[in-house]
C-alpha cells in the first residue's frame, strides 16, 4: 500500500505512537474493570455478602458504611486517574500523529515541486499544469490525513480489539458468540459500503482535476470570454464539471452516511443480546452484575475496534489513487535530463559556459572531440578558477565574448505528434553575430529556440552550444550562456526591480538601470511613483503587453549572457521602439550571440545572417540582400511587409546598416548613460536620435 510506504519514512514517530496507544489501551481496558468492582463490591456489596464475610464484620459491630465510601472513592479516584492517563496518551498520540502527517505532507509537497521543477515542457503538457496542482495540493492533503488518521485509529483498532477479546474471554466465555456475530455484521455492512462507494472515490480525483482545469484555464482567459460573450458556455462548462463532482460526493457521503446508524444499530443490539442472555447467568449466580456491564462495555470496544479499521479500509484505496497519483508525477522519466556523470563534472560544465577564448583547462569543451562526434566532453576545470559572472561575459565584466550555437541537421517533433515540425534544420551562430529566423506562422522558429534552451530534445541531429552537444552540458550551465526573452512575457508577482534581479541576483541598480534602459523600459519605470519598487502583478498583469516584453527583455539583458534568444519579442513593440532596442543591443551586448526570431522584416535587415523556415525546413540563409536575390520564400515575406522601393533602399541600407547602426549605437550607448545617470530628457532626446540613425536600416 502506498500510503503504508510513506509511513514507513517515519518509524521512529510510528514505534512512539504504537508505544503510547498501547499504553491508552490498557487505560482503555482497566476502566471497565474498575466499573465492575464499583458494582460488585462498592454498590450490591455481592463480593462481600458471597464470602459471607458481612455477617462477620456485623456481628463485630462493625459500621460497614464508611468501608464501603472508603471503597467506593478509592476505586474513583484510581478510575479517574487512569481516565487522565488515558487522555494525556489521547493529546501525545494526537500531537505525534499530526506532526507525522504534517511532515509526510511537507515532504511530498517538496519533492513533487522538485520534481515538477525538473521537467520539460513535455511532460508538463503530459500532465497538465492542473492536475500537476490538484495532485500537489488535494491529493497530497488526502494523503496527509489518512496517515494522521491511520496512525490515530489504525494502530489503535487491532490493539483495542484484542485487548477487548481477551477480557471478555476473562469475564465470560460463554457470551463470547454474541460478540463474534456482532463483528461480522460489523464486517458485513462494511463490505456492503466498500462495494457501493470505492469506485466512486477512484474517479473523485479525476472529477476534482477537472474543475480545477476549467477553473483555471476559465480565470486566465476571462477577458477573452468577457469579449466573445461566452460567460454563460463557461458558466455551464464549470457546473457540467462541478456537479459531476458533486453527484459523485453526495453518492459517497450518503453511502457513508449510513455507516453510523447501522453500526449504532449493531451495538444496541449487541448490548441487549447480552443483557438477554447474561440476566440468565445472572440469576443463576454464575455471573456478576459487575462483570456483565463490563462485558457490555468490551463488546463495544472491539466493535469500536472493527468499525475503526472498517473505516480506514474505504478511506485507503482513495487515498492511495491520490498517492498513485503522485508516485506517477515522481516517477515519471524526465526527457530532458543532464549527463550521467553531470553531478561530478558540474563544475566542469560551469566553466564550459565560458567561451574557447579561455585559457585550456578552463571548463573548455574540446573542439577537436565535439567536431568528431557532436558529443563532446569537457576537461574538469578547478572550480576557484571560473570567473565571478559565469555564462555572463560581458567585455566590461572582463567577460569571454559570445557564444557559438550550431543546429546540425536536426529533425524535431512534438510528443503524441505524428510529423517533424523541423526537418533538417542547420544553420550556424557564430560569436557576436546577429542570425535572425524568420517564416510563416507555424513554421518552427520558436522550436528552434526552444531546442537551443533544451527544453526538448531533438529527434535526429545535434545542436551544438560552443561545439559541444547541448546533451553534454548540464542544464544550468548551458542556460546560464543564455539571455531567454520568451514569446510570451511573463512576469513574477514582486516589483519590477525584483522581475529585473530574476535575470541576476546580483545585478546591482546601476546594472539593473542599464538592463532597463537598452530595453528601452527605463523612462515607463521612472515614470511611476515607486521607480524600481513599482508593484508587478502576478504575470505582469497590471503593465502593458509591450512594458511586459521589455521587462523580460531586461531581465534577460542584465544577465549580460554569451547569447541572447528572442523568441518574437519584438513584435510586440512599435517600429520606433523595436529599432531603438536593437540599436541599444550593438552596444550593450557587442559581443553575444543574438538568435531573433521575428515577424516583421524590418527587425531583420541588418541581421548579419538571417534563417528562413519555411513549414520546418530551411528554405535559405544569408543577408537580407542574398536571400532578397535569392530565395522566393524569403521575397515572399518580404513583399508582403514593405514595397519594392522600401526594400531595395531596405538591400542599400542594410549593407550600409553597420554603419547607421554604429552611429544609433554610439547615440543610444549616451542614452542609456544619460539614462543610468536618471536625465530622463537627455534618454529621451538622444533616444530619439537613435532612432533617426537606425532609420536608414528600416
Ligand atoms: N507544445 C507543442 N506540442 C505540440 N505541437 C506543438 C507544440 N508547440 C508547437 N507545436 C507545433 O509545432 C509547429 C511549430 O510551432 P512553432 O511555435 O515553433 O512555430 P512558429 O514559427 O514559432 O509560429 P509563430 O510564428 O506563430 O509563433 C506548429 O505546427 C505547432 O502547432
Amino acid at each position: 500500500m502506498g500510503v503504508i510506504r510513506f509511513l514507513g519514512q517515519h518509524k521512529g514517530a510510528v514505534a512512539l505512537v504504537v508505544v503510547l496507544l498501547a499504553l491508552k489501551a490498557v487505560c482503555d481496558l482497566a476502566l471497565p474493570v474498575f466499573t465492575s468492582q464499583i458494582v460488585d463490591v462498592g454498590i450490591a456489596q455481592s463480593g462481600v455478602e458471597d464470602v459471607g464475610v458481612l455477617e462477620g464484620y456485623r456481628a463485630a459491630g462493625v459500621d460497614l458504611l464508611p468501608i464501603q465510601m472508603a471503597y467506593l472513592a478509592r476505586t474513583g479516584l484510581a478510575m479517574l486517574a487512569v481516565a487522565a492517563a488515558a487522555m494525556v496518551l489521547d493529546v501525545a498520540v494526537s500531537f505525534v500523529a499530526s506532526r507525522t502527517g504534517a511532515a509526510i505532507g511537507r515532504d511530498l509537497r517538496s519533492q513533487l515541486f522538485g520534481r515538477i521543477v525538473a521537467f520539460s515542457d513535455a511532460e508538463i503538457n503530459r500532465f497538465s499544469a492542473a492536475s500537476l496542482i490538484t495532485r500537489g495540493t488535494n491529493d497530497v492533503v488526502l494523503i496527509q490525513n489518512v496517515c494522521t488518521m491511520m496512525l490515530r485509529m489504525v494502530l489503535y483498532a487491532p490493539i483495542l480489539a484484542i485487548g477487548g477479546v481477551v477480557m471478555v474471554m476473562a469475564t465470560n466465555p460463554q457470551l463470547g458468540w454474541i460478540v463474534v456475530v456482532a463483528v461480522a455484521a460489523v464486517f458485513a455492512v462494511i463490505a456492503v459500503l466498500f462495494r457501493l462507494t470505492l469506485p466512486r472515490f477512484k474517479i473523485m480525483q479525476k472529477l476534482i482535476d477537472r474543475v480545477n482545469l476549467v477553473a483555471r484555464e476559465m480565470l486566465t482567459g476571462l477577458s477573452v470570454v468577457r469579449a466573445f460573450n461566452r460567460d454563460g458556455y463557461e458558466e455551464a462548462r464549470f457546473d457540467d464539471a462541478s456537479r459531476r463532482l458533486m453527484r459523485t460526493q453526495l453518492f459517497t457521503n450518503r453511502a457513508m452516511a449510513f455507516m453510523m446508524p447501522s453500526m449504532m444499530l449493531v451495538m444496541n443490539l449487541t448490548s441487549v443480546a447480552i443483557v438477554w442472555f447474561g440476566a440468565g447467568a445472572v440469576g443463576g449466580g454464575t455471573l456478576q452484575t459487575g462483570d456483565l456491564i463490563a462485558f457490555i462495555t468490551y463488546a463495544m470496544v472491539i466493535i469500536m475496534g472493527c468499525l475503526m479499521m472498517g473505516m480506514i479500509s474505504i478511506m485507503l484505496p482513495r487515498a492511495d489513487v491520490a498517492a498513485q497519483r503522485i508516485r506517477e508525477v515522481l516517477a515519471c522519466e524526465i526527457a530532458v535530463r543532464d549527463p550521467e556523470d553531470a553531478a561530478a563534472e558540474g563544475a566542469a560544465a560551469k566553466g564550459a559556459a565560458n567561451s574557447d577564448r579561455q585559457a585550456p583547462g578552463c571548463g573548455v569543451p574540446s573542439r577537436a572531440d565535439s567536431a568528431a562526434n557532436g558529443t563532446a566532453r569537457w576537461a574538469v576545470p578547478p572550480s576557484e578558477d571560473l570567473p565571478e559572472h559565469v555564462g555572463a561575459p560581458h567585455p566590461d565584466a572582463g567577460g569571454t565574448g559570445g557564444a557559438r550555437i550550431e543546429f546540425r541537421h536536426v529533425s524535431f517533433r512534438y510528443e503524441d505528434d505524428t510529423a517533424d515540425v523541423l526537418h533538417d534544420v542547420s544553420f550556424t551562430a557564430e560569436p557576436g553575430q546577429v542570425v535572425a529566423i524568420v517564416g510563416s506562422t507555424g513554421s518552427g522558429k520558436s522550436t528552434v529556440v526552444k531546442l537551443a534552451e533544451r527544453f526538448y530534445d531533438v529527434c535526429e541531429g545535434a545542436v551544438l552550444v560552443d561545439g559541444v552537444d547541448v546533451r553534454a552540458w548540464r542544464q544550468a550551465d548551458l542556460r546560464a550562456n543564455f539571455g531567454y526573452v520568451p514569446q510570451k512575457a511573463f512576469l513574477f508577482s514582486g516589483t519590477v526591480r525584483s522581475n529585473i534581479a530574476y535575470g541576476d541576483e546580483a545585478a546591482g541598480e546601476e546594472a539593473v538601470r542599464a538592463a532597463l534602459a537598452a530595453a528601452e523600459a527605463l523612462s515607463f519605470v521612472e515614470e511611476r511613483d515607486e521607480g524600481l519598487d513599482a508593484p508587478i502583478s502576478q504575470g505582469g498583469a497590471n503593465v502593458s503587453g509591450g512594458q511586459r516584453q521589455r521587462l523580460a527583455m531586461a531581465r534577460a539583458l542584465v544577465r549580460r549572457p554569451r547569447a541572447y534568444l528572442f523568441d518574437d519579442s519584438f513584435s510586440a513593440l512599435d517600429y520606433a521602439t523595436d529599432a531603438r532596442v536593437r540599436a541599444a543591443l550593438a552596444s550593450y551586448a557587442a559581443d553575444a550571440t543574438q538568435i531573433i526570431v521575428a515577424q516583421r522584416i524590418s527587425t531583420v535587415l541588418s541581421a548579419d545572417r538571417i534563417v528562413v523556415l519555411d513549414e520546418g525546413r530551411v528554405a535559405g540563409v544569408g543577408t537580407h540582400g542574398e536571400l532578397m536575390a535569392g530565395c522566393a520564400a524569403y521575397r515572399e515575406i518580404a513583399l508582403s511587409q514593405l514595397s519594392e522601393e522600401e526594400l531595395a533602399a531596405g538591400c542599400a541600407s542594410a549593407t550600409a546598416a553597420d554603419a547607421g547602426a554604429a552611429a544609433a549605437t554610439e547615440t543610444v550607448a549616451s542614452a542609456e548613460m544619460a539614462a543610468t545617470a536618471g536625465t530622463g530628457s537627455d534618454a529621451t532626446e538622444a533616444a530619439a536620435a537613435a532612432e533617426g540613425g537606425e532609420g536608414g536600416a528600416r
